[in-house]
């Protein structure tokens, strides 16, 4: 089967007239890792949140090879991590994990010692490390063949950082992901490709020193 592609093209967003988003146009390949940079207010959460379908713009065009999606959540296409937890307090991990992870993942997501650790506890019984770590990997491991994660390592240590960008690819090898963080140099490390939001629009970054020369490195 040919890879799925989902193209994202035209997206336009204004809040009270102040223009977010006006010259967006990115494409992710089932087996690529998009890193999506930009600073703070930029649009970046704005803009997934437009692909998954929870935040309406006043154009976009997002498809799936092809097919025209008008809500990324439906059918299960596209799977979202928000920048802020999105786990209730009081349902157990395990009983969470059992709704989110794809059947297929299931002996991978269950050999994760993180998740042997918690899977009987409650989110609000974790630390928020453990938690965002526990988030992530069960959006990774959901059903979308399209990933969407917001800052995922906020709140986690270098150290899992670095044991988190290994499973990120290998995800990658079945999914198509987009990823955003603050913390640039993991995603430069994590992505094939690198996008910058930049004045509402995106900017394809082919050589790094050009995060200079758009002003989102200092380059001191
Ligand atoms: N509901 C809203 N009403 C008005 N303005 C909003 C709303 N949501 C976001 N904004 C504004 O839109 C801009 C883009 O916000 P967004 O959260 O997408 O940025 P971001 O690039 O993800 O920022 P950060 O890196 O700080 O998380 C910001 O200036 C923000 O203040």
């Amino acid at each position: 089967m040919p890879p799925l592609i989902l193209k994202v093209d035209s997206v336009q967003l204004a809040f009270n007239d102040r223009r977010i988003l006006q010259d967006v146009h990115l494409e992710c390949r089932q087996g690529q890792v998009i890193g999506l940079l930009g600073r703070n207010g930029s649009g970046k959460s704005s803009l997934l949140r437009i692909i998954f379908g929870t935040l309406q713009a006043s154009y976009k065009y997002v498809s799936i090879n092809g097919d025209f999606i008008h809500k990324g959540y439906q059918n299960n296409r596209i799977a979202y991590l928000p920048q802020h937890g999105y786990l209730p307090d009081n349902i157990k991990i395990s009983k969470l994990a059992k709704m989110l992870v794809d059947e297929y993942c299931w002996d991978e997501f269950n050999a994760l010692d993180i998740y042997r650790q918690h899977s009987h506890k409650k989110p609000g019984q974790l630390s928020g490390g453990e938690l965002r770590q526990l988030e992530m990997l069960m959006i990774i491991h959901s059903r979308a063949g399209f990933i969407l994660l917001d800052e995922p390592f906020t709140h986690i240590s270098p150290i899992q950082a670095d044991e988190f960008k290994p499973v990120i690819r290998a995800c990658a090898k079945r999914k198509g992901i987009i990823i955003t963080d603050h913390q640039y140099y993991n995603i430069l490390e994590v992505s094939d490709k690198v996008i910058l939001l930049n004045n509402g629009a995106t900017k394809h970054i082919t050589d790094n020193d050009e995060l200079i020369t758009y002003g989102y490195l200092s380059g001191k």
